[in-house]
């Protein structure tokens, strides 16, 4: 049961989301906001309780699932666990003069109604500084130079011994927030910055704050009935002046990325799917780097697979594009040797039935980073073969971390 209130007062997009956010973190409430690739409105969802947005289960994706905002880590342990957050209140800056309320959800009819007094009462008053959530765990374990160099060396060691085909290291960084930031106009930032991203900003009790723009889509199905996935690896930096389409790539990376796109093809036969397109391998863009993309493409409305996108999202993740081949061998060696909580980095994220039914878009949590009162904890991997570097795979993660960094220098 949805209703559509109409929001009271003239106040413009940008001002009526810091109305929502406030809202929700004076509350202790989780929230979320996005904006999809190539696209221009930003949407919100916002949860009335807490604890309802404590899942243990992946998102089923069918039209007649649960609407919500799914926000899985890495490992989903008790330390990490894994949220959807129930669409109780949506917005998008496309109809700025409405906000839909589910008012079946629990306790929707006082926080509706707090709510509603809320908007009315703060559409005249300055807004009002917000206290985002911060993770209950410690700030992560950060490898130095010389530490990530003995992962990877010793990641390539496993590989030499057959224990793993690949496998991606990863490490946190700390970066101070600049004076005045504010992470609601650092995430607006990151929309313009990154047109080609997901963008995301969500803020959870028990998760903590995390933003991120992120170019990995892990499981989507559109209200036209597709079913899309991608197999993502491979980097290589930008180079000013020159075409993605231009970039010759190492045989390192093309079987890096190989190795991802395997698996996806893997899925599908696990699911006796025979009927799906593959497009590629083709350069991408994200930010200052370029990576080999495979896209894959299931017309539903020819193969009838009514729980695909659910049956896919629960083999896919964690893909071998942030865990490695095979892909338990690479988890456990990964749980064994990282050293450090990757919480929610590489994990995945996402609306499900937002803002209409029949459409999830799911994506891998990364180049991300999660806030702490004075400081944002960076993330970025590597995926790791044969013919690894140390020094060339730390300066590989250096540059992923400047895409989400990118916005703390301001
Ligand atoms: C693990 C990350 O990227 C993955 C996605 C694209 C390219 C990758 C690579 O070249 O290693 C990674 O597999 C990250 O950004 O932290």
């Amino acid at each position: 049961m949805r209703r559509h209130l109409t929001w009271p007062g003239p106040a413009a997009a940008p001002e009526r989301l810091r109305q929502l956010v406030a809202f929700a973190l004076q509350h202790k409430l989780p929230v979320a906001l996005w904006r999809l690739p190539n696209t221009e409105a930003v949407q919100l969802c916002l949860s009335f309780s807490a604890e309802a947005a404590l899942t243990g289960l992946t998102p089923a994706l069918e039209p007649t699932a649960p609407a919500g905002f799914a926000f899985f880590p890495f490992r989903d342990t008790d330390h990490n666990p894994a949220l959807f957050l129930p669409a109780d209140a949506v917005f998008d800056t496309e109809h700025p003069e409405l906000l839909q309320v589910n008012e079946a959800a629990e306790g929707a009819a006082t926080l509706a109604h707090a709510l509603l007094e809320w908007l009315n009462s703060s559409a005249e008053q300055p807004a009002p500084a917000l206290s985002w959530h911060v993770s209950p765990q410690p700030v992560p374990h950060m490898a130095p130079p010389e530490e990530y160099a003995a992962l990877v060396r010793r990641s390539v060691e496993a590989i030499e011994n057959g224990e793993v085909l690949k496998v991606v290291s990863s490490r946190a960084a700390s970066q101070p927030l600049p004076p005045h930031f504010d992470a609601l106009n650092a995430f607006l930032e990151l929309t313009r910055r990154y047109p080609t991203a997901f963008c995301s900003l969500v803020s959870a009790p028990g998760a903590g704050t995390w933003l991120g723009a992120t170019p990995e889509i892990l499981a989507q199905v559109t209200q036209d009935g597709k079913f899309c996935t991608m197999a993502l690896a491979g980097t290589q930096p930008l180079q000013q002046g020159h075409k993605p389409s231009e970039a010759i790539w190492r045989q390192k990376e093309i079987e890096e990325q190989a190795l991802v796109a395997r698996y996806v093809v893997s899925c599908f036969k696990q699911l006796r799917l025979r009927d799906y397109q593959e497009t590629g391998p083709r350069t991408v863009a994200a930010g200052e780097v370029l990576h080999l993309r495979t896209d894959f493409m299931v017309d539903l409305r020819k193969v009838p697979f009514p729980t695909l996108g659910t049956d896919m999202l629960r083999l896919l993740h964690p893909t071998s594009a942030v865990g490695g081949m095979p892909r338990q061998a690479a988890l456990d060696f990964i749980e064994k040797h990282e050293g450090y909580d990757r919480a929610y980095y590489s994990g995945f994220l996402g609306p499900v039935n937002l803002p209409q039914p029949g459409a999830a878009h799911l994506f891998v949590n990364l180049r991300c980073f999660q806030l702490r009162p004075t400081e944002a904890i960076l993330y970025a991997g590597t995926g790791l073969t044969i013919d690894s570097d140390p020094a060339r795979e730390w300066r590989e993660t250096e540059l992923k971390l400047r895409t989400a960094g990118a916005i703390l220098h301001e």
